[in-house]
């Protein structure tokens, strides 16, 4: 990539690029989106799923994988920090000792539901380690910058949510591309962490399992299943401050 529509100037006269260290740098005109496009990208954000069962056999094109990490790789982050690694999981072996660390957790979990919610938990199907042919973990280091980050400093897990935004930003892309993934947070981490011998400083920020599909949901599947429904966003908003009544309503 380039600087990234950046022009460095060295005076109020000079708009050329350079190499050196600029004594400005100012932002480009805004580029326009039109209609179709802006639409493009709320279409991708309306349809985008966590699938878990409709993964099919092939191989994820390394293309289109090149592309949706390098999405997630253009996430915002806290002091441009950076802090993730994808860890690519094609290994059968090292899957099913994920899909182990899965099912120990998955009794654990179901057994914390009232009795009531227990039979429908137990039907709803929460991973495709197996099935999907790749999974990626997504992690955060968080020592990369040292132990003082830009933006880090009062708000300690400013790193962690980063590394989310390049998930979220992943997610997107897989869907543009006709990728489903879907996430796994079923599992105890440090079992996850001895299985792909990640280091203690670096946190697991999400499991995700990523394969080509040719179906999607329409809406999450845990709302089509019944097991619980969207909100309403005008139930979400609140004006000025936290709304006491509002907290309320959301359930
Ligand atoms: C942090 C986090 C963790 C998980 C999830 C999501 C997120 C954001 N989701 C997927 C979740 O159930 C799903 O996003 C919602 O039900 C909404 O559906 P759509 O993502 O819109 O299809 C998820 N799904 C699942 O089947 N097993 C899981 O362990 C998890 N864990």
């Amino acid at each position: 990539m380039d600087g990234g529509g950046i022009i460095m100037a060295k005076g109020p006269d000079d708009m050329s690029a350079s190499s050196s260290a600029p004594d400005r740098v100012l932002p480009l005109p805004a580029r326009r989106f039109s209609d179709a496009e802006r639409q493009a990208l709320y279409d991708i954000i309306a349809e985008r799923r966590d699938v878990r069962d409709e993964f099919l056999p092939d191989p994820v094109d390394p293309a289109a994988l090149r592309r949706v990490l390098e999405a997630a790789h253009l996430a915002p982050s806290v002091g441009f920090m950076q802090p993730w690694n994808f860890i690519l999981i094609r290994d059968a072996a090292r899957r099913a000792a994920v899909h182990q660390a899965f099912l120990r957790a998955n009794d654990e979990a179901a057994a914390l539901f009232p009795e009531d919610k227990r039979d429908t938990y137990r039907s709803l199907k929460l991973e495709g380690i197996l099935k999907a042919p790749l999974n990626i973990a997504v992690t955060c280091d968080r020592d990369r910058c040292g132990p003082v980050v830009l933006g880090r400093t009062h708000n300690a897990e400013m790193d962690l949510y980063s590394t989310v935004c390049a998930v979220q930003n992943l997610w997107l892309a897989a869907r543009a591309e006709g990728l489903g993934v879907g996430w796994v947070s079923i599992y105890r981490e440090d079992e996850l962490r001895a299985v792909l011998g990640i280091p203690d400083r670096v946190r697991i920020v999400a499991y995700l399992c990523i394969g080509h599909v040719d179906r999607f949901y329409t809406a999450p599947e845990l709302a089509l299943k019944g097991w619980r429904q969207r909100l309403a966003l005008d139930d979400l908003l609140m004006e000025d401050g936290w709304q006491a009544d509002k907290a309320a309503t959301a359930g």
